[in-house]
Protein backbone atom coordinates (compact mmCIF):
# COMPACT_ATOMS: atom_id res chain seq x y z
CA UNK A 1 0.00 0.00 0.00
CA UNK A 2 1.32 3.41 -0.80
CA UNK A 3 0.54 7.05 -0.32
CA UNK A 4 -1.44 8.33 -3.31
CA UNK A 5 0.76 11.36 -3.69
CA UNK A 6 4.47 11.68 -3.16
CA UNK A 7 5.48 14.25 -0.55
CA UNK A 8 6.46 16.73 -3.27
CA UNK A 9 3.27 16.44 -5.33
CA UNK A 10 1.20 19.65 -5.65
CA UNK A 11 -1.86 19.76 -3.37
CA UNK A 12 -5.27 19.45 -5.05
CA UNK A 13 -8.78 20.51 -3.94
CA UNK A 14 -7.43 23.80 -2.56
CA UNK A 15 -5.08 22.01 -0.12
CA UNK A 16 -5.98 21.59 3.57
CA UNK A 17 -8.24 24.68 3.63
CA UNK A 18 -10.25 23.47 0.64
CA UNK A 19 -10.38 19.96 2.05
CA UNK A 20 -11.61 21.19 5.45
CA UNK A 21 -14.28 23.37 3.80
CA UNK A 22 -15.46 20.47 1.62
CA UNK A 23 -15.76 18.14 4.60
CA UNK A 24 -18.09 20.62 6.29
CA UNK A 25 -19.94 21.73 3.17
CA UNK A 26 -20.66 18.34 1.61
CA UNK A 27 -22.61 16.75 4.50
CA UNK A 28 -24.36 20.10 5.12
CA UNK A 29 -25.35 20.31 1.44
CA UNK A 30 -26.62 16.75 1.47
CA UNK A 31 -28.85 17.42 4.51
CA UNK A 32 -30.03 20.70 3.05
CA UNK A 33 -31.03 19.02 -0.22
CA UNK A 34 -32.91 16.25 1.57
CA UNK A 35 -34.77 18.72 3.79
CA UNK A 36 -35.82 21.12 1.06
CA UNK A 37 -36.79 18.34 -1.36
CA UNK A 38 -39.66 17.38 0.92
CA UNK A 39 -40.74 20.94 1.72
CA UNK A 40 -43.52 22.67 -0.21
CA UNK A 41 -41.51 25.48 -1.84
CA UNK A 42 -38.50 23.15 -2.50
CA UNK A 43 -36.20 26.14 -2.89
CA UNK A 44 -32.63 25.10 -3.66
CA UNK A 45 -31.26 28.42 -2.47
CA UNK A 46 -33.66 29.12 0.40
CA UNK A 47 -33.13 28.08 4.03
CA UNK A 48 -34.28 24.58 5.03
CA UNK A 49 -37.87 24.53 6.36
CA UNK A 50 -36.87 22.98 9.71
CA UNK A 51 -33.86 21.39 11.38
CA UNK A 52 -34.49 17.85 12.57
CA UNK A 53 -33.54 17.08 16.14
CA UNK A 54 -31.04 14.38 17.13
CA UNK A 55 -33.89 11.91 17.81
CA UNK A 56 -34.75 12.05 14.08
CA UNK A 57 -31.13 11.82 12.92
CA UNK A 58 -30.08 9.02 15.24
CA UNK A 59 -31.79 5.65 15.19
CA UNK A 60 -30.16 2.36 16.25
CA UNK A 61 -32.41 0.49 13.77
CA UNK A 62 -31.13 2.63 10.90
CA UNK A 63 -27.54 2.06 11.95
CA UNK A 64 -28.21 -1.68 12.08
CA UNK A 65 -29.88 -1.53 8.66
CA UNK A 66 -26.90 0.37 7.27
CA UNK A 67 -24.38 -2.15 8.60
CA UNK A 68 -26.56 -5.02 7.38
CA UNK A 69 -26.56 -3.44 3.91
CA UNK A 70 -22.78 -3.03 3.96
CA UNK A 71 -22.38 -6.56 5.36
CA UNK A 72 -24.59 -8.02 2.65
CA UNK A 73 -22.67 -6.20 -0.06
CA UNK A 74 -19.36 -7.27 1.50
CA UNK A 75 -20.53 -10.91 1.57
CA UNK A 76 -21.58 -10.75 -2.10
CA UNK A 77 -18.30 -9.07 -3.00
CA UNK A 78 -16.38 -11.91 -1.35
CA UNK A 79 -18.27 -14.65 -3.25
CA UNK A 80 -15.68 -16.82 -4.99
CA UNK A 81 -17.65 -16.98 -8.29
CA UNK A 82 -16.34 -13.73 -9.78
CA UNK A 83 -14.10 -12.53 -12.52
CA UNK A 84 -10.61 -11.51 -11.49
CA UNK A 85 -9.36 -8.61 -13.59
CA UNK A 86 -5.90 -7.20 -13.78
CA UNK A 87 -5.68 -3.54 -12.84
CA UNK A 88 -3.59 -0.74 -14.29
CA UNK A 89 0.03 -0.44 -13.35
CA UNK A 90 -0.01 1.92 -10.38
CA UNK A 91 2.26 4.78 -9.44
CA UNK A 92 3.64 2.73 -6.56
CA UNK A 93 5.36 0.22 -8.86
CA UNK A 94 8.79 1.39 -7.82
CA UNK A 95 9.03 2.03 -4.08
CA UNK A 96 6.72 2.53 -1.13
CA UNK A 97 6.87 6.01 0.31
CA UNK A 98 5.38 7.00 3.65
CA UNK A 99 5.55 10.75 4.14
CA UNK A 100 5.63 11.43 7.89
CA UNK A 101 4.24 14.87 8.99
CA UNK A 102 1.79 14.97 6.12
CA UNK A 103 -1.05 17.45 6.21
CA UNK A 104 -3.65 15.76 8.44
CA UNK A 105 -6.77 17.54 7.14
CA UNK A 106 -5.78 17.20 3.51
CA UNK A 107 -4.68 13.60 4.01
CA UNK A 108 -7.92 12.76 5.81
CA UNK A 109 -9.92 14.21 2.91
CA UNK A 110 -8.01 12.56 0.06
CA UNK A 111 -6.81 9.50 2.00
CA UNK A 112 -3.26 8.37 2.71
CA UNK A 113 -3.64 4.83 1.46
CA UNK A 114 -4.13 4.31 -2.25
CA UNK A 115 -5.59 0.82 -2.09
CA UNK A 116 -6.37 -0.19 1.50
CA UNK A 117 -7.03 -3.91 1.62
CA UNK A 118 -7.54 -6.66 4.12
CA UNK A 119 -6.46 -9.81 2.30
CA UNK A 120 -8.22 -9.54 -1.05
CA UNK A 121 -10.97 -7.23 0.24
CA UNK A 122 -10.27 -3.91 -1.49
CA UNK A 123 -12.17 -1.19 0.43
CA UNK A 124 -12.03 1.47 -2.26
CA UNK A 125 -13.02 -0.76 -5.17
CA UNK A 126 -15.82 -2.29 -3.09
CA UNK A 127 -17.23 1.10 -2.06
CA UNK A 128 -16.88 2.72 -5.50
CA UNK A 129 -19.51 0.52 -7.11
CA UNK A 130 -21.59 -1.70 -4.91
CA UNK A 131 -23.22 -0.27 -1.76
CA UNK A 132 -23.72 3.28 -3.02
CA UNK A 133 -24.68 2.69 -6.65
CA UNK A 134 -27.01 -0.23 -5.92
CA UNK A 135 -28.29 1.66 -2.86
CA UNK A 136 -29.17 4.61 -5.15
CA UNK A 137 -31.28 2.34 -7.38
CA UNK A 138 -33.00 0.80 -4.33
CA UNK A 139 -33.83 4.23 -2.90
CA UNK A 140 -35.26 5.23 -6.30
CA UNK A 141 -37.35 2.06 -6.36
CA UNK A 142 -38.61 2.66 -2.82
CA UNK A 143 -39.65 6.19 -3.84
CA UNK A 144 -41.44 4.82 -6.90
CA UNK A 145 -43.33 2.33 -4.73
CA UNK A 146 -44.18 5.02 -2.21
CA UNK A 147 -45.57 7.17 -5.02
CA UNK A 148 -47.69 4.25 -6.22
CA UNK A 149 -49.03 3.84 -2.68
CA UNK A 150 -49.72 7.57 -2.36
CA UNK A 151 -51.27 8.26 -5.75
CA UNK A 152 -52.44 4.89 -7.05
CA UNK A 153 -49.63 4.45 -9.59
CA UNK A 154 -46.15 5.84 -10.24
CA UNK A 155 -46.09 8.90 -12.49
CA UNK A 156 -44.52 8.82 -15.94
CA UNK A 157 -41.83 11.22 -14.70
CA UNK A 158 -40.95 8.82 -11.86
CA UNK A 159 -40.75 5.90 -14.31
CA UNK A 160 -38.37 7.85 -16.54
CA UNK A 161 -36.06 8.91 -13.71
CA UNK A 162 -35.99 5.34 -12.36
CA UNK A 163 -35.43 3.83 -15.80
CA UNK A 164 -32.64 6.22 -16.81
CA UNK A 165 -30.74 5.87 -13.55
CA UNK A 166 -31.19 2.09 -13.51
CA UNK A 167 -29.64 1.99 -16.98
CA UNK A 168 -26.71 4.11 -15.75
CA UNK A 169 -26.05 1.93 -12.69
CA UNK A 170 -26.59 -1.30 -14.65
CA UNK A 171 -24.08 -0.04 -17.22
CA UNK A 172 -21.50 0.76 -14.50
CA UNK A 173 -21.87 -2.73 -13.00
CA UNK A 174 -21.80 -4.42 -16.40
CA UNK A 175 -18.56 -2.59 -17.26
CA UNK A 176 -17.19 -2.97 -13.74
CA UNK A 177 -13.66 -3.59 -14.96
CA UNK A 178 -13.49 -0.09 -16.48
CA UNK A 179 -13.50 1.42 -12.97
CA UNK A 180 -9.98 0.04 -12.50
CA UNK A 181 -8.59 2.68 -14.87
CA UNK A 182 -10.36 5.66 -13.24
CA UNK A 183 -8.30 8.19 -11.29
CA UNK A 184 -10.27 7.26 -8.18
CA UNK A 185 -8.62 3.85 -8.22
CA UNK A 186 -5.22 4.69 -9.69
CA UNK A 187 -4.53 8.15 -8.23
CA UNK A 188 -6.75 9.20 -5.30
CA UNK A 189 -6.42 7.74 -1.83
CA UNK A 190 -9.35 6.25 0.04
CA UNK A 191 -10.24 9.12 2.35
CA UNK A 192 -13.29 11.16 3.32
CA UNK A 193 -13.97 12.22 -0.29
CA UNK A 194 -14.44 8.74 -1.69
CA UNK A 195 -15.83 7.10 1.46
CA UNK A 196 -18.46 9.82 1.94
CA UNK A 197 -18.94 10.22 -1.83
CA UNK A 198 -19.52 6.53 -2.48
CA UNK A 199 -21.52 5.63 0.61
CA UNK A 200 -23.60 8.74 1.31
CA UNK A 201 -23.40 11.33 -1.46
CA UNK A 202 -24.21 8.97 -4.34
CA UNK A 203 -27.26 7.16 -2.88
CA UNK A 204 -28.80 10.22 -1.22
CA UNK A 205 -28.13 13.09 -3.61
CA UNK A 206 -28.13 11.16 -6.88
CA UNK A 207 -31.70 10.05 -6.00
CA UNK A 208 -32.78 13.68 -5.51
CA UNK A 209 -34.94 13.78 -8.65
CA UNK A 210 -37.01 10.81 -7.47
CA UNK A 211 -37.30 12.35 -3.99
CA UNK A 212 -38.44 15.61 -5.52
CA UNK A 213 -41.04 13.87 -7.68
CA UNK A 214 -42.53 12.05 -4.71
CA UNK A 215 -43.25 15.32 -2.95
CA UNK A 216 -43.83 17.48 -6.03
CA UNK A 217 -45.69 15.48 -8.71
CA UNK A 218 -45.10 16.82 -12.23
CA UNK A 219 -47.41 16.41 -15.21
CA UNK A 220 -45.56 14.93 -18.19
CA UNK A 221 -47.14 14.18 -21.54
CA UNK A 222 -46.02 11.48 -23.96
CA UNK A 223 -44.49 13.86 -26.57
CA UNK A 224 -42.27 15.54 -23.96
CA UNK A 225 -41.43 12.15 -22.42
CA UNK A 226 -40.32 10.91 -25.86
CA UNK A 227 -38.07 13.94 -26.35
CA UNK A 228 -36.50 13.34 -22.92
CA UNK A 229 -35.96 9.64 -23.75
CA UNK A 230 -34.25 10.69 -26.96
CA UNK A 231 -31.94 13.08 -25.05
CA UNK A 232 -31.03 10.28 -22.62
CA UNK A 233 -30.42 7.87 -25.51
CA UNK A 234 -28.11 10.36 -27.28
CA UNK A 235 -26.21 10.95 -24.01
CA UNK A 236 -25.88 7.24 -23.36
CA UNK A 237 -24.77 6.57 -26.94
CA UNK A 238 -21.92 9.10 -26.65
CA UNK A 239 -20.98 8.04 -23.07
CA UNK A 240 -20.86 4.32 -23.85
CA UNK A 241 -19.34 4.76 -27.32
CA UNK A 242 -16.49 6.90 -25.98
CA UNK A 243 -15.79 4.74 -22.92
CA UNK A 244 -15.87 1.49 -24.89
CA UNK A 245 -13.69 2.89 -27.65
CA UNK A 246 -10.96 3.90 -25.18
CA UNK A 247 -11.28 0.69 -23.20
CA UNK A 248 -11.00 -1.49 -26.34
CA UNK A 249 -8.06 0.56 -27.58
CA UNK A 250 -6.19 0.39 -24.26
CA UNK A 251 -6.72 -3.38 -24.04
CA UNK A 252 -5.75 -4.16 -27.62
CA UNK A 253 -4.86 -1.34 -30.06
CA UNK A 254 -5.04 -3.77 -32.99
CA UNK A 255 -8.65 -4.77 -32.23
CA UNK A 256 -10.48 -4.34 -35.61
CA UNK A 257 -13.02 -1.99 -33.95
CA UNK A 258 -10.31 0.60 -33.21
CA UNK A 259 -7.38 -0.38 -35.43
CA UNK A 260 -8.38 2.13 -38.13
CA UNK A 261 -8.39 5.12 -35.79
CA UNK A 262 -5.70 7.78 -36.02
CA UNK A 263 -3.27 7.95 -33.08
CA UNK A 264 -0.41 10.02 -31.66
CA UNK A 265 2.61 8.07 -30.35
CA UNK A 266 3.94 9.04 -26.90
CA UNK A 267 7.34 8.56 -25.25
CA UNK A 268 5.80 6.02 -22.85
CA UNK A 269 5.08 3.62 -25.72
CA UNK A 270 1.32 4.13 -25.31
CA UNK A 271 -0.67 5.94 -27.97
CA UNK A 272 -3.37 8.58 -27.80
CA UNK A 273 -6.48 8.33 -29.95
CA UNK A 274 -6.95 11.42 -32.07
CA UNK A 275 -9.93 10.38 -34.19
CA UNK A 276 -13.23 8.68 -33.43
CA UNK A 277 -14.94 9.92 -30.24
CA UNK A 278 -11.61 11.06 -28.74
CA UNK A 279 -11.00 13.26 -31.78
CA UNK A 280 -14.23 15.23 -31.26
CA UNK A 281 -13.36 16.58 -27.79
CA UNK A 282 -10.79 15.52 -25.20
CA UNK A 283 -13.48 14.13 -22.88
CA UNK A 284 -16.39 12.84 -25.00
CA UNK A 285 -17.47 10.48 -22.18
CA UNK A 286 -18.07 13.51 -19.91
CA UNK A 287 -20.18 15.13 -22.62
CA UNK A 288 -22.42 12.04 -22.86
CA UNK A 289 -22.65 11.83 -19.07
CA UNK A 290 -23.73 15.49 -18.85
CA UNK A 291 -26.39 15.05 -21.55
CA UNK A 292 -27.80 12.15 -19.52
CA UNK A 293 -27.71 14.30 -16.37
CA UNK A 294 -29.91 16.83 -18.19
CA UNK A 295 -32.35 14.07 -19.22
CA UNK A 296 -32.64 12.95 -15.56
CA UNK A 297 -33.70 16.43 -14.45
CA UNK A 298 -36.10 17.32 -17.27
CA UNK A 299 -38.91 14.97 -16.10
CA UNK A 300 -39.08 17.15 -12.96
CA UNK A 301 -40.21 20.16 -15.01
CA UNK A 302 -38.72 23.62 -14.91
CA UNK A 303 -40.58 25.12 -11.95
CA UNK A 304 -37.75 24.36 -9.47
CA UNK A 305 -33.98 24.53 -9.54
CA UNK A 306 -33.60 21.70 -7.03
CA UNK A 307 -33.86 18.74 -9.47
CA UNK A 308 -31.14 20.42 -11.54
CA UNK A 309 -28.75 20.30 -8.62
CA UNK A 310 -27.18 17.08 -9.95
CA UNK A 311 -26.55 18.70 -13.34
CA UNK A 312 -24.92 21.74 -11.72
CA UNK A 313 -22.84 19.72 -9.25
CA UNK A 314 -21.85 17.22 -11.93
CA UNK A 315 -20.78 19.95 -14.38
CA UNK A 316 -18.44 21.42 -11.77
CA UNK A 317 -17.19 17.96 -10.74
CA UNK A 318 -16.38 17.05 -14.33
CA UNK A 319 -14.77 20.41 -15.15
CA UNK A 320 -12.53 20.01 -12.07
CA UNK A 321 -11.92 16.32 -12.85
CA UNK A 322 -11.03 17.13 -16.44
CA UNK A 323 -8.47 19.70 -15.23
CA UNK A 324 -6.93 17.16 -12.84
CA UNK A 325 -6.79 14.51 -15.56
CA UNK A 326 -5.22 17.05 -17.92
CA UNK A 327 -2.41 17.69 -15.40
CA UNK A 328 -1.80 13.98 -14.97
CA UNK A 329 -1.75 13.38 -18.75
CA UNK A 330 0.62 16.30 -19.24
CA UNK A 331 2.99 14.78 -16.67
CA UNK A 332 2.66 11.34 -18.29
CA UNK A 333 2.79 12.25 -21.99
CA UNK A 334 4.53 15.69 -22.13
CA UNK A 335 4.91 16.92 -25.71
CA UNK A 336 2.55 14.27 -27.11
CA UNK A 337 -0.21 15.65 -24.87
CA UNK A 338 0.47 19.18 -26.16
CA UNK A 339 0.14 17.80 -29.69
CA UNK A 340 -3.16 16.11 -28.75
CA UNK A 341 -4.49 19.40 -27.30
CA UNK A 342 -3.49 21.19 -30.49
CA UNK A 343 -5.26 18.60 -32.67
CA UNK A 344 -8.34 18.39 -30.40
CA UNK A 345 -8.68 21.88 -28.89
CA UNK A 346 -12.01 21.49 -27.03
CA UNK A 347 -12.22 19.69 -23.70
CA UNK A 348 -15.88 18.69 -23.23
CA UNK A 349 -18.27 20.68 -25.41
CA UNK A 350 -17.27 21.20 -29.07
CA UNK A 351 -16.67 24.87 -29.99
CA UNK A 352 -17.61 26.02 -26.45
CA UNK A 353 -15.29 24.51 -23.84
N1 LIG B 1 -21.61 9.93 -12.22
C1 LIG B 1 -20.53 10.36 -11.60
O1 LIG B 1 -20.58 10.87 -10.49
C2 LIG B 1 -19.21 10.26 -12.26
C3 LIG B 1 -19.09 9.64 -13.48
N2 LIG B 1 -17.87 9.59 -14.10
C4 LIG B 1 -17.79 8.90 -15.39
O2 LIG B 1 -16.87 7.84 -15.26
C5 LIG B 1 -16.19 7.61 -16.51
C6 LIG B 1 -14.69 7.54 -16.29
O3 LIG B 1 -14.18 8.86 -16.11
P1 LIG B 1 -12.72 9.24 -15.58
O4 LIG B 1 -12.26 8.24 -14.61
O5 LIG B 1 -12.76 10.66 -15.14
O6 LIG B 1 -11.73 9.22 -16.80
P2 LIG B 1 -11.70 8.76 -18.29
O7 LIG B 1 -12.38 7.46 -18.51
O8 LIG B 1 -12.11 9.89 -19.14
O9 LIG B 1 -10.15 8.48 -18.47
C7 LIG B 1 -9.16 9.47 -18.57
C8 LIG B 1 -7.91 8.76 -19.05
O10 LIG B 1 -8.11 8.29 -20.37
C9 LIG B 1 -6.86 8.24 -21.06
N3 LIG B 1 -7.00 9.08 -22.25
C10 LIG B 1 -7.30 10.40 -22.31
N4 LIG B 1 -7.36 10.81 -23.58
C11 LIG B 1 -7.10 9.73 -24.35
C12 LIG B 1 -6.99 9.52 -25.74
N5 LIG B 1 -7.17 10.52 -26.61
N6 LIG B 1 -6.71 8.29 -26.18
C13 LIG B 1 -6.52 7.26 -25.31
N7 LIG B 1 -6.58 7.40 -23.98
C14 LIG B 1 -6.88 8.62 -23.50
C15 LIG B 1 -5.82 8.80 -20.10
O11 LIG B 1 -5.28 7.70 -19.34
P3 LIG B 1 -4.25 6.61 -19.95
O12 LIG B 1 -3.59 7.25 -21.11
O13 LIG B 1 -3.34 6.30 -18.82
O14 LIG B 1 -5.08 5.43 -20.36
C16 LIG B 1 -6.66 9.62 -19.15
O15 LIG B 1 -6.02 9.77 -17.91
C17 LIG B 1 -16.63 8.73 -17.44
O16 LIG B 1 -17.60 8.28 -18.33
C18 LIG B 1 -17.24 9.77 -16.51
O17 LIG B 1 -18.23 10.51 -17.18
C19 LIG B 1 -16.76 10.12 -13.53
C20 LIG B 1 -16.85 10.74 -12.32
C21 LIG B 1 -18.06 10.85 -11.58
C1 LIG C 1 -18.43 14.02 -2.46
C2 LIG C 1 -17.66 14.72 -3.50
C3 LIG C 1 -18.30 15.98 -3.94
C4 LIG C 1 -17.29 13.98 -4.71
C5 LIG C 1 -17.45 12.51 -4.64
C6 LIG C 1 -17.21 11.95 -5.96
C7 LIG C 1 -17.76 10.56 -6.12
C8 LIG C 1 -19.23 10.56 -5.75
C9 LIG C 1 -17.54 10.16 -7.57
C10 LIG C 1 -16.04 10.16 -7.92
C11 LIG C 1 -15.97 9.29 -9.10
C12 LIG C 1 -17.08 8.52 -9.17
C13 LIG C 1 -17.41 7.60 -10.21
C14 LIG C 1 -18.66 7.04 -10.27
C15 LIG C 1 -19.69 7.34 -9.22
C16 LIG C 1 -19.41 8.64 -8.48
C17 LIG C 1 -17.99 8.74 -8.00
C18 LIG C 1 -17.71 7.70 -6.93
C19 LIG C 1 -19.01 5.99 -11.30
C20 LIG C 1 -18.89 4.64 -10.62
C21 LIG C 1 -20.45 6.20 -11.82
C22 LIG C 1 -20.80 5.22 -12.94
C23 LIG C 1 -19.81 5.37 -14.09
O1 LIG C 1 -20.12 4.44 -15.11
C24 LIG C 1 -18.40 5.10 -13.60
C25 LIG C 1 -18.09 6.15 -12.52
C26 LIG C 1 -16.63 6.11 -12.08
C27 LIG C 1 -16.35 7.33 -11.23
Amino acid sequence: MASPQGSGAPLEFGGPLGAAALMLLLPATMFHLLLVARSGPARLLGPPPYLPGPEVLWSPQMLLLWFTWLGLQAALYLLPARKVAEGQELKDKSRLRYPINGNPIYDFFLGRELNPRIWSFDFKYFCELRPGLIGWVLINLALLMQEAELRGSPSLAMWLVNGFQLLYVGDALWHEEAVLTTMDITHDGFGFMLAFGDLAWVPFTYSLQAQFLLHHPQPLGLPMASVICLINAVGYYIFRGANSQKHTFRKNPSDPRVAGLETIPTATGRQLLVSGWWGVVRHPNYLGDLIMALAWSLPCGVSHLLPYFYLLYFTSLLVHREARDEQQCLRKYGLAWHEYCRRVPYRILPYVY
